[in-house]
């Protein structure tokens, strides 16, 4: 019977919304337990979020200072000193997990199975291909415990009605010192956060200028959405890089996602898939975007997002 270990993400406090998803791809595996491991420097309040998890038994907590900041080098092999006894180790496919599951996986003397989109066993799992336009199922060895990355798109978040034992545990493992935290340079928003959000409103080059795009954010301040972006956008400059959705973008999977702009180029598709309702606007009626919309606007955007502000 499968024992799954899911290594929490986390920031400022507060738990984020992939490890519940996480907790929604082990409960496929029917696994006999779900644990998950809170690594902070003080692990307290986050734990508690994660106690709150339905189907979650216990959450191990990790205090340590050098956790203050998540260092891949730093957590690996102290998640690796207390893998033993799982039969899995998962943790989200974002950043922090593209970072850190690899480590763990090298520590394990496993290889890691990447984006699981769908269990189909024990050790059996699908997982997207070439920028998501082929689905493969592959099969981890069955003699080494499996640390995979949870494609966040691809699950809905468990529950918070659980109430999960809270347990420190301590652990004995050589930190290394050779990756130090020297600072952080991260962009603040008072919007949603595009990766787990509900809607989002994104731009591309047809949005004409870094100016233009108030029309977006205002569009996106009015119905509560974050915004995100097309590459074409991000290389002209209108936007900050981290807003850019797609391929080598964030992948995303709001409940409504709104193109303005976009032609629907298949790297840019790529990262709304998952999404649920699709709106495009586009003055072109032959863009491939709208193959994939599920409402589509022919016009300027320029003249359907004011109507659409009054309209509301
Ligand atoms: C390896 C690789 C990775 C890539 N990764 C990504 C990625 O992660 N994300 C991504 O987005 N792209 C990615 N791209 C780029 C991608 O191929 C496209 O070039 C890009 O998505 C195009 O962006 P766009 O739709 O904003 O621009 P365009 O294709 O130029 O489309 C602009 C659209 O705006 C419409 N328009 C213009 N003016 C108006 C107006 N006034 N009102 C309404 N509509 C208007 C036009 O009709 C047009 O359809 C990648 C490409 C490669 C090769």
């Amino acid at each position: 019977m499968s024992k799954v270990l899911i290594v929490a993400e986390h920031a400022d406090g507060k738990l984020n919304a992939s490890t519940a998803k996480c907790v929604s791809a082990a409960q496929a595996l029917s696994p006999a337990a779900i644990e998950i491991v809170v690594l902070a420097a003080d692990p307290a309040a986050v734990a508690a979020e994660a106690a709150s998890i339905a189907g979650v038994s216990k959450v191990i907590t990790i205090a340590n200072a050098a956790n203050a900041q998540a260092i891949a080098q730093v957590q690996a092999p102290q998640v690796a000193a207390v893998a033993g006894g799982y039969t899995h180790v998962f943790g989200p496919s974002t950043t922090f997990g593209k970072d850190l599951m690899p480590c763990i996986a090298a520590l394990l003397s496993t290889s890691q199975v990447s984006d699981i989109m769908a269990v189909e066993g024990s050790h059996t799992f699908k997982r997207p291909i070439y920028a998501g336009n082929a689905v493969i199922t592959v099969e981890a060895p069955s003699d080494h415990p499996v640390v995979g990355t949870v494609r966040a798109a691809s699950w809905p978040e468990a529950a918070k009605d659980g109430s999960a034992a809270v347990e420190a545990a301590t652990v004995d493992a050589a930190l290394p010192s050779h990756t130090r935290f020297v600072g952080l340079a991260a962009g603040s928003s008072d919007r949603p956060d595009l990766q787990s959000a509900k809607r989002v409103v994104s731009g591309g080059r047809g949005v004409g200028s870094a100016e233009n795009f108030k029309i977006i954010y205002d569009f996106a301040d009015k119905i509560g959405a974050a915004v995100g972006a097309s590459r074409a956008a991000v290389d002209a400059g209108y936007v900050p890089n981290e807003m850019q959705v797609g391929q080598t973008g964030k992948i995303i999977a709001p409940d409504l996602y709104i193109a303005v702009g976009i032609s629907g180029a298949i790297q840019h598709l790529t990262g709304i898939k998952d999404a649920g309702t699709i709106v495009a606007i586009n003055k072109d009626g032959d863009a491939p975007i709208f193959e994939i919309a599920d409402i589509g606007l022919v016009g300027d955007l320029f003249q359907i997002l004011p109507d659409l502000e009054q309209a509301m």
